[in-house]
Parts: C-alpha cells; structure tokens; sequence
C-alpha cells in the first residue's frame, strides 16, 4: 500500500483515481418520502430521475476509506432529495462530511433520540459521532457535494431507519427548508 493524492472535483463530485460508484434514483427510495403517489408520478413522468451518486476511495487493507456523494437538487411534494439514512453496524465508528458545495441539512439522529441538524453550507467540515444516524439532504437548487471519510469496518444498518422513519423531515415552507416533525415515525 503506497500513499496517493487523488483529486477530487468539489462541483461535480468525481473522484480520481475512485475504486467504485453507485446510483440511487427515486424509485429505489419510494420507502422514505411522505408523498408516495407524488413520488410514482414523478418517477413515470421524469424517468426515474437520479437522487445521489456515490463514489468511493478504498485501498484493501486500509483502515480508511473515503468518498464523494453527489445529490441532485429535487422535491417530492415539497420534501426534499434525501439520501437513505442509517446507522453504523459498528457503534464505536463515526463519520466525517465535508461540504464542498451546493446547501444541504444533515439530520442527525441518536438510540436515545435526541434530534441535531448540522447546516451542510461549503467549507463546513461535519462531525457525526459513533451510533447516530445520518442523513443527508439537498435543500439547494444546485447539486449537493459532499467528501465522507470513514472506518471501512463501519458498515451500513439501515434497517431502523428504513422501519420507523427519522423523527424529522426536512421540506420547502414557503421557499425556506423548514425541518418538522415527521407524521409517518413510528417508535
Ligand atoms: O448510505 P446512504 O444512507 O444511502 O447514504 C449515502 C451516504 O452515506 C455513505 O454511506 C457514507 O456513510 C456514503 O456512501 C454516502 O454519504
Ligand atoms: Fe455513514
């Protein structure tokens, strides 16, 4: 394992050398919006538009790993693009999201459930500790940049999130990203 420089495109998110990438499009994240009728009529009429991408920077054998996430800026009835959500599967490992450009809201979630938002503006640097939730999401009219850096034996659990929702939404109140409470959680 040799060290490396790799450039990373803060606009556009594209990482040089990257080692690996994924799509999510808002069909495959149908669980997580409110509006779901909204959501399967934008997904028939815009084409199942992309919601993020996410490339990433792994050397085997490190303990490291890090990346890019690209959201697209976009609503479903007024809720904003969001990335899944999750917890670690290790909850000693937490995460870093450094905002290259584009506005964001990450929402933060603990077992205890207290709720913190930390605004994802560029230049500010994020710090998610061990065992809480994360979510990003894309309050912008442009794309949404962000570089994470994480253990690669973090792991992704996504399950509780994917069952009881986050206990906040994030929409657009009258052009502002106003955070409410989310009517569908369920404990
Ligand atoms: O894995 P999710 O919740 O869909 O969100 C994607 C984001 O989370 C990460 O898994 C990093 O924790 C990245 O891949 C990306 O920032
Ligand atoms: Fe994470």
């Amino acid at each position: 394992m040799l060290p490396e420089g790799v450039l990373i495109n803060g606009l556009t998110g594209e990482v040089s050398p990257g080692t690996g990438k994924y799509t999510k499009r808002l069909s495959e994240l149908r669980e997580i919006f409110q509006d779901q009728t909204e959501l399967d009529r934008l997904v028939e009429v815009e084409g199942d538009p992309v919601v993020y991408e996410v490339i990433e920077y792994r050397k085997e054998g490190s303990d490291l790993f890090f990346g890019t996430t690209t959201m697209e800026p976009g609503k479903v009835s007024g809720e904003f693009f969001m990335t899944r959500g999750h917890f670690h599967q290790r909850r000693d490992m937490g995460e870093v999201y450094y905002t290259q450009s584009g506005h964001g809201v990450l929402l933060l979630e603990s077992r205890k459930g207290e709720t913190k938002v930390v605004r994802m503006d560029p230049g500010v640097c994020a710090f998610i500790p061990p065992d809480w939730a994360h979510r990003s999401i894309n309050v912008g009219s442009e794309k949404l940049v962000f570089v994470w850096v994480c253990n690669v034996d973090a792991g992704h659990d996504y399950g509780d999130i994917l069952k009881h929702g986050m206990r906040k939404i994030v929409v657009d109140r009258d052009g502002k990203d106003t955070i409410m409470n989310n009517p569908h959680y369920s404990s």
